[in-house]
């Protein structure tokens, strides 16, 4: 059997005596494309710093590549994981140039600390800039992009390294309407190209999940309410239990969307 990218079994993060995780089983194999949902709060954030090796979980385990996390170079596991995330984005210095954000990602770091790069990394960043539609951003400065621009090149930046496993936190947030589906459709094309890593998406809505995932995780107070194939745990039953209100799903071709029901 093909090695897992990912897999956590009975992990706990614990926090100021909480459990902010609890008893997380997942796997996460080759090929797989998964969104991630859950309120706030949840724990989604904290399980993409698990995947990210930027946390180690209080008890369990969790196996990246076949590497488990605290006995394994965290140092050598990064260089295979592009993090897009609000975390990262409060890291990058206002005034780096947008080009260097991305390029900087094939060096492990944010912030320029070199003069020259290699010509060929910057035709890479280039190219990723173009596929999220900012390559007219290239010469800017992070700090002017507004908060959808500055999502795309961080999405950019997460695949600079050519990574086997992406991890998106995030990434629609704070777009607009057109700037949704317009990341939608490039997600949905990144996800149904073979050549794109395993990828793994935190949102909180339905609608942005790509076409092309395949599979869905639902997060409620740190717990797992429902893991598995996409059409099978996007349903109007484990969201309701997920969000803690009725809710309704409905399915378009391969886009979904979410109402309340009011109650009468
Ligand atoms: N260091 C910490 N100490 C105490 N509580 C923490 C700590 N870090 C995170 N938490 C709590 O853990 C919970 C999960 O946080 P996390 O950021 O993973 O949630 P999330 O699902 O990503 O939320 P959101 O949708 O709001 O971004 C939250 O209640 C948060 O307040």
């Amino acid at each position: 059997m093909a090695l897992a990218a990912a897999s956590l079994n009975d992990v706990v993060v614990r926090r100021s005596g909480r459990a902010i995780l609890d008893s997380v089983d997942l796997t996460i194999s080759e090929g797989d494309r998964w969104a991630v949902l859950g309120p706030n709060g949840a724990g989604k954030s904290t399980l993409m710093r698990l995947l990210a090796a930027r946390l180690h979980p209080t008890s369990g385990t969790v196996d990246l590549f076949g590497e488990r996390l605290g006995r394994t170079d965290i140092f050598e596991l990064r260089p295979l994981i592009g993090l897009a995330s609000q975390e990262l984005a409060e890291t990058v210095p206002v005034e780096e140039k947008v080009l260097d954000v991305v390029v900087t990602a094939g060096y492990g770091i944010v912030g320029r600390w070199r003069e020259q790069y290699d010509e060929m990394d910057l035709d890479r960043a280039r190219v990723l800039l173009d596929a999220f539609g900012v390559a007219d951003k290239a010469d800017r400065m992070f700090g002017t992009l507004s908060t959808g621009e500055r999502k795309r090149v961080l999405s950019a930046r997460a695949l600079m390294t050519d990574p086997e496993l992406l991890l998106l936190d995030e990434p629609a947030a704070g777009l607009d309407l057109g700037g949704r589906e317009e990341l939608v459709r490039t997600l949905s094309q990144l996800a149904k190209d073979p050549a794109t890593p395993v990828t793994v998406l935190v949102t909180h809505h339905v609608e942005e999940i790509p076409p092309g995932y395949t599979h869905a995780l639902l997060l409620r107070h740190g717990s797992v309410v429902a893991a598995g194939p996409i059409g099978e745990t996007i349903t109007s039953q484990n969201l309701t239990r997920t969000f803690g209100l009725p809710l309704v799903v409905d399915r378009h071709g391969e886009r979904f969307s979410a109402r309340s029901v009011t109650l009468s």
